[in-house]
């Protein structure tokens, strides 16, 4: 069984008491921007569905592309269906369920096939979300998610099934946000980031990773190992990113100001 670790779901600290990396320059030569969704491009919600399109966010991400030459991508835990709802299609390059999915630029989509296991995991989500209010099941054909958000005292016994499901499926755990998903195994953000910056019109630029859950990690070393860095939003922690951003409206503040130096 692959694990990874929850990230902390951050009731906001006192602006005083929390420290943060380095801001990212705005001015860069040869950027290629890898943005996260969820804490990164838009706040977290009460549910998945409660995210919804920010006419100011699909302006930044459509801006920052034009100025960019199109090296722009959204890599997510998301659907790549769910990336277009909240961004309103403003990404042409997007990774969907943490690289299971990749739509390049030139509009062609790979995806993984789903591991058989992944149906079994969603019918014993649902039979476990079914006495248990505030829990949600999120299908995404490739992984199941087990979301507690609205029910966080059944952690421990989500958490527990979880573990006892990769067992038995193969598939791989991962925590995240007060939600754990079985998902089918072999990608994460750094691999989809790798195969982005090995294609037009990323390859040979300065990628630029900005994230805030532990599974954006990841994509930090990718794009550090690329010659890039990875930019932490939120709090500082141990992390692989260079810089920090403190929030999203800071990222969306950024990415309006960010460009290319010759
Ligand atoms: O990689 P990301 O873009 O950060 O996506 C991670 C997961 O985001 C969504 O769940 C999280 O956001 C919800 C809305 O704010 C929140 O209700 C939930 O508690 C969070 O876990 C999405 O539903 C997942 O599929 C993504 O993996």
């Amino acid at each position: 069984m692959q694990t990874s670790h929850p990230k902390t779901d951050g009731a906001p600290a006192p602006a005083e008491a929390v420290a943060h990396l380095p801001p990212p320059p705005a001015r860069m030569p040869r950027p290629a921007l890898f943005l996260d969704m969820d804490g990164v491009l838009a706040p977290l919600a009460d549910t998945p569905d409660a995210v919804v399109p920010d006419p100011d966010r699909t302006a930044a991400l459509r801006n920052a592309a034009v100025r960019l030459g199109g090296r722009v991508a959204i890599i997510s835990g998301r659907t790549i269906d769910e990336i277009d709802r909240i961004a309103e299609a403003s990404a042409a390059s997007a990774s969907g369920v943490h690289g299971l999915e990749r739509r390049r630029a030139d509009g062609s989509l790979q995806r993984a096939k789903a591991s058989p296991g992944v149906r079994h995991a969603v019918a014993a989500f649902e039979t476990f979300a079914r006495t248990r209010p505030g829990v949600i099941v999120e299908d995404k054909a490739v992984s199941a998610g087990l979301h507690y958000r609205g029910a966080p005292a059944e952690e421990a016994a989500a958490l527990s099934l979880a573990e006892d499901l990769a067992e038995q499926t193969g598939l791989t755990l991962q925590a995240g946000n007060l939600v754990v998903e079985l998902k089918t195994p072999g990608t994460s953000k750094g691999t989809a980031l790798t195969a982005f910056m090995q294609e037009p019109p990323f390859a040979g630029a300065v990628p630029v990773m900005l994230g805030d859950d532990l599974t954006d990690e990841d994509g930090f070393r990718a794009a550090t190992e690329l010659g890039g860095f990875g930019v932490l939003v939120g709090p500082v922690r141990e992390t692989a990113a260079r810089y920090g951003l403190p929030d999203v409206a800071a990222v969306l503040a950024w990415l309006n100001a960010v460009e290319e130096r010759a």
